[in-house]
């Protein structure tokens, strides 16, 4: 196997006519990291990894992998290869030959590549259909074809569109483990674009969530589950509840806001004191529903809607002129004591729980 590059872009832009996909952005991959390009549709994040891939020119700015500068480069030079969403495996063909094609194209003679071919159905324990059809496997068969198929040429980096949208959630959630293992035993650099949050956050190393063409924050899951920088990212990924207001000055370590009702939340960071708009985000799982102590912060809102999930139970509240604010509780404290639809809760976090967010400079 090839050694893993790392993949930069510099200031890169797709413009499609004067319509701006990707806008100027910049990010490090460094060698050998699981990356997931996450973001709502129309961001821009399958327009960048076909631009990685060399399949959409770059409008402005550079790529790089390693240290070759890629940006002009046709997609078989890069030493990047790229698996599709539909997998775009011929049916004519038996899987050897599917898997050897890109060999083919470059010239390899039929024993070599046939050989080579075989090795990657071995790496994916897909040897033993060797001389069926693509239409004679299941999806998730289909689809480490299609992962045999991108690796035959060693790439540096392996680029993947929505890899897991074709499978039923079942197949889904059992082929991210495999794709997850594939990456750590190649360790070679993986980008993979997804719309689904729980995807990103149970493969990457390194989460990238793009909005309108920018990217809002590129951290590790972890960073963006307890720091997420803007609204955005606090909205997409869920965990979080955004409450909006008025910086009203800094204390004792602690951003105060003033909300629109005229009350007053605090969290943790500093606040302008000139009434300028700010953001918080406060922790879903970490707010509690009747607290026994007034310590922390909170409201009295009314239960608009109650979901059970199993190992928790999550609460819709309206109150303190926000709306829909979600508290996640554990079953247990929740089923001592009950609560209903339409009943008036206190609930409650720790300043600790609640961030100031950031805005992205325009
Ligand atoms: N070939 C094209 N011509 C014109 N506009 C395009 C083209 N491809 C994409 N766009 C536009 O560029 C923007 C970004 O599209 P892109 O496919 O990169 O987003 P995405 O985040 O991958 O979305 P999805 O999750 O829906 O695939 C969208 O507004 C889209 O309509």
């Amino acid at each position: 196997m090839s050694k893993a590059a790392e993949i930069e872009l510099a200031s890169v832009t797709k413009r499609y006519g004067s319509a701006v996909a990707v806008d100027a952005i910049s990010l490090r991959i460094p060698a050998g990291t699981y990356c997931c390009l996450l973001g709502p549709s129309g961001c821009g994040k399958t327009s960048t990894l076909r631009m990685i891939a060399g399949h959409e020119d770059v409008s402005d700015g550079d790529i790089l992998l390693g240290n070759t500068m890629i940006t002009q480069l046709p997609p078989a030079r890069r030493g990047t290869s790229m698996m599709f969403q539909s997998y775009a495996l011929f049916p004519h063909l038996d899987l050897i030959d599917n898997v050897a094609f890109s060999l083919r194209m470059k010239g390899v003679e039929r024993t070599e590549r046939r050989n080579k071919a075989l090795e990657m159905l071995k790496l994916m324990q897909m040897d033993g259909y060797a001389s069926r059809r693509p239409a004679q496997l299941s999806g998730g068969q289909q689809q480490r074809v299609a992962l045999a198929r991108a690796l035959i040429t060693d790439p540096e980096a392996l680029l993947l569109d929505e890899p897991l949208s074709a499978l039923d959630p079942f197949l889904k959630i059992r082929m991210r483990a495999e794709l997850k293992k594939l990456q750590t035993q190649l360790g070679i650099t993986f980008v993979h674009v997804t719309h689904s949050q729980e995807e990103a956050m149970a493969l990457a190393d390194l989460i990238v969530i793009m909005n309108d063409g920018r990217i809002e924050q590129a951290a590790t899951p972890r960073e963006v589950f307890e720091t997420p920088a803007t609204a955005f990212v606090a909205r997409f990924m869920g965990d979080h509840n955004v409450v909006s207001g008025r910086g009203a000055g800094s204390a004792d370590g602690l951003a105060l806001l003033d909300v629109p009702n005229g009350g007053k939340f605090a969290a943790t960071g500093t606040a302008p004191g000139d009434g300028a708009p700010i953001d918080i985000a406060v922790r879903t799982d970490r707010v509690r529903l009747r607290p026994s102590d007034t310590k922390g912060l909170g409201f009295t809102g009314t239960i608009s809607n109650i979901e059970y999930r199993g190992a928790s139970v999550k609460l819709s509240v309206d109150g303190a002129g926000i709306e829909d604010f979600t508290a996640i509780v554990d079953e247990r404290s929740f089923f001592e004591k009950p609560a209903s639809v339409g009943e008036a809760v206190p609930v409650s976090w720790d300043a600790g729980d609640a961030i100031v967010l950031g805005r992205l400079a325009t």
